[in-house]
């Protein structure tokens, strides 16, 4: 991007070399005051340590979500269990409070968030929250503010705090008018949900404040996770984790996506691992800022079809949501990760036979498979 990184230089040095005191900043600092409301930032956090170490200060913001304390609980093991702090508006079960750090943050609270970074000498920021695909179309208002106003807190903080941030796109970034099989990164994007359309501006905003301030953003577009342990938050792709539990429960299950819907997904380890290792990857490897990442691709009725391997008496049955019918068919079929394969080595572990069989495990499946035996 010679154009583009000449462009940033002018501009530092046209700022740098003004000496008018008009207080321009060459990164993006707020003028506010001092915090009305005195929080007790770190007052979850006693036992942490603040001697110096080579590990990052991680906050994962949104972080109970389906995927936040699965990341979590990955980076305790690299970083040590104080290094990384979850949080949330929400009020955590006991084992999450208990597992390590937890506070409560507001995204669209900027002074909240920023004391909260500044108090725990955070460095890295995975950025979670959001709402997802289907409960944003019906709370667009909302999912505008979390998912715009708060990705805007997150990125001035983070890049008057020089932090390195992470915040995760989605295959619905993509719209109608994108191709969709396979979908590479570079290609026209005009999602036609609020969902989408933030996690655009989550790019291009983040590519921005790299060239443009030096910020340390790295981003992924997940395709749909599955998790046997956390459920999802109200997407498109949450047919495929409730089948399981469904498969288990009642041994019955109503799926709100056409039988032959093909979407890209993934298992939560490869997602969080590519996570991991796309952070850890030095800033030399990376050609972009933005990659697709990507495991596999089935559609309900193949998804069905390898979960009746081992629930053979599963009933599945189809009841389709218009709206996130709409939402799929607009979305990627499949995912052109090539470039997170060259650049940083991704590499999934999961496929579909592999990902159902690790759930049934997960989920406890044996007691059904010997019924159905
Ligand atoms: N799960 C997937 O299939 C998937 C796929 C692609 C991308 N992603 C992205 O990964 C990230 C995490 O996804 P997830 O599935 O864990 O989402 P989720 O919906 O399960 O969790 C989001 C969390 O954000 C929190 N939140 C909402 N408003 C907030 C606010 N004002 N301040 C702070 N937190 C707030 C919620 O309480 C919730 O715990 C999201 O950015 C999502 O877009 C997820
Ligand atoms: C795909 C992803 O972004 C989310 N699971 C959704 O369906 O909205």
């Amino acid at each position: 991007m010679p154009i583009v990184k000449n462009v940033s230089r002018a501009v530092s040095q046209l700022l740098q070399s003004s000496g008018c005191g008009c207080g321009i900043s060459i990164v993006p600092v707020r003028c506010i005051g001092v915090s009305p409301r005195q929080v007790a930032s770190d007052a979850s956090f006693h036992s942490v340590s603040f001697s110096e170490s080579d590990h990052p200060r991680v906050l994962i913001t949104g972080g109970l979500g389906q995927l936040g304390v699965g990341l979590a609980k990955l980076l305790r093991k690299r970083f040590g269990k104080n290094n990384v702090i979850l949080s949330d508006i929400r009020k955590p079960a006991d084992h999450v409070f208990h597992s390590g750090p937890f506070i409560y943050s507001d995204i669209l609270d900027y002074k909240n968030l920023r004391e909260i970074v500044v108090n725990n000498r955070i460095t890295w920021l995975f950025h979670y929250s959001a709402l997802l695909s289907a409960v944003g179309e019906a709370n667009v208002p909302l999912a505008r503010a979390v998912n715009i106003t708060g990705l805007h807190n997150v990125l001035d903080i983070a890049a008057e705090h020089n932090l390195r941030l992470f915040v995760p796109s989605t295959i619905g970034a993509f719209g109608p008018t994108s191709p969709r099989d396979p979908t590479p990164d570079l290609c026209i994007q005009r999602p036609r949900t609020i969902y989408g359309v933030s996690k655009v501006h989550a790019e291009l905003m983040g590519e921005y404040y790299h060239y443009r301030y030096g910020l340390d953003f790295r981003c992924l577009r997940y395709p749909g996770i599955i998790s046997a342990d956390s459920q999802p938050g109200g997407g498109t792709t949450d047919y495929a984790v409730q089948i399981f539990h469904d498969a288990m429960k009642t041994g019955k299950f109503q799926c709100n996506l056409k039988p032959d819907t093909r979407l890209p997904m993934m298992y939560i380890d490869d997602c969080l691992k590519a996570t991991l290792e796309v952070m850890e990857a030095p800033a030399e490897a990376l050609s972009m800022r933005t990659y697709n990442i990507s495991a596999m691709s089935f559609t309900p009725e193949e998804l069905a079809q390898e979960v009746q391997k081992h629930v053979p008496e599963l009933q599945v049955t189809y009841n389709v949501d218009e709206v996130r019918q709409a939402i799929a068919d607009s979305w990627p079929m499949n995912f052109d990760d090539s470039n997170a394969r060259r650049d940083w080595g991704w590499k999934h572990d999961y496929d579909l036979p592999e990902l159902v069989s690790t759930m049934f495990s997960f989920l406890g499946s044996d007691s059904r498979i010997a019924q159905a035996n």
